[in-house]
């Protein structure tokens, strides 16, 4: 049985990306008159990076989610020597890093891949991989995956700030657009890890049980020139197929002469008869971090039950 303190307060981030709108669009609508809330604690909607919300850019100076990290929280430089995002998650840290393990983060993201509701969640995070299953068991079955970041690395991204939170990646949508499609699967969302929250809170025991999640073990560019340009784009058959199978013989790119390549021709350590998966396949977003798309691997998990403290 793992044990886990009430949760107090939820902070619901929208515009941690300044263009991915389904967040900021739903933040914006609950600090404005259609309040969210839960029974038994308080729900906080924050817009996260303001100035780039205002630009409808990813960000203005550097990507926030990459700025939570101990060194910038910590950093004993001035203000003025530091770039808007560092100093907006400095500010943030200040406001919502918590003292006793009771605030929880719900982080809302878009993606332009074809990746319907992703829930991006730590793997030492019992209580967080918990919600995901229950928000993953209220959708059409193939609507909603669970991505499980290693519970070591670094990423400086919103959650570092708590002990608990999952991000709700919700795609595919443009950057700067806002679907109702996509704004209705993350209310969805959002809604059902509220109702989660609320039943733990209430005492409810979660039992033991098993997860289906995928892991990325690597992440695959573009293929290049000699002058660091790309010189293909993500082929038509992997275009639009997230979490679908891939094996050494797939498609994966067409160069701009016309020349099809595999996943066989750009990465060694995918097994013959091995099925990989992909994701985040086309994000606009990475071009720029030299990213195409990740390959993960499905994993399996046991999670022993779960009950309030
Ligand atoms: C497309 C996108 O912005 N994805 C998020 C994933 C996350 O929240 O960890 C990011 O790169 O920060
Ligand atoms: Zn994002």
């Amino acid at each position: 049985m793992e044990t886990s303190v009430k949760v107090k307060d939820v902070i619901v981030l929208g515009g941690t990306h300044g263009d991915e709108m389904s967040g900021v669009c739903l933040v914006r609508k609950w600090l404005n008159g259609s309040p969210l809330t839960a029974k038994t604690c308080e729900v906080i909607p924050y817009l996260s990076n303001v100035e780039a919300i205002k630009l409808c850019r990813r960000y203005k100076d550097c990507d926030l989610n990459r700025q939570f990290t101990e060194e910038n929280l910590k950093s004993v430089l001035a203000d003025t020597e530091l770039s808007y995002e560092v100093k907006r998650a400095r500010e943030m840290n200040e406001k919502f890093a918590e003292m006793n393990g009771s605030t929880f983060i719900l982080d809302l993201h878009n993606t332009t891949s074809n990746s319907q509701v992703c829930l991006i969640v730590e793997e030492l995070d019992g209580f967080s991989l918990h919600m995901c299953r229950y928000i993953q068991q209220a959708f059409p079955k193939g609507v909603c995956r669970i991505w499980i970041l290693g519970g070591s690395v670094e990423y400086g991204d919103t959650r570092c700030m708590v002990k608990r939170g999952i991000a709700i990646e919700v795609g595919p949508q443009p950057q700067a657009v806002v679907r109702a499609d996509i704004m209705d699967l993350q209310e969805k969302a959002v809604n059902l890890s509220l109702e989660f929250i609320d039943k733990y809170n209430q005492g409810v025991c979660f039992d033991s049980c098993q997860i289906e999640g995928y892991k990325t073990f690597i992440k695959i560019d573009f293929p290049r020139n000699s002058q660091g340009d790309i010189a293909g784009m993500i082929h038509q058959n992997l275009q639009d197929q997230d979490w679908k199978p891939l094996t050494r013989s797939s498609t994966v790119f067409r160069r701009f002469n016309g020349d099809d390549v595999t996943l066989g021709d750009v990465i060694d350590d995918v097994g013959v008869e091995e099925s990989v998966y992909p994701m985040f396949v086309n994000e606009a977003a990475y071009y720029e971090k030299g990213i195409a798309f990740h390959l993960t691997n499905k994993v399996h998990m046991s999670l022993p039950a779960l009950k309030l403290e």
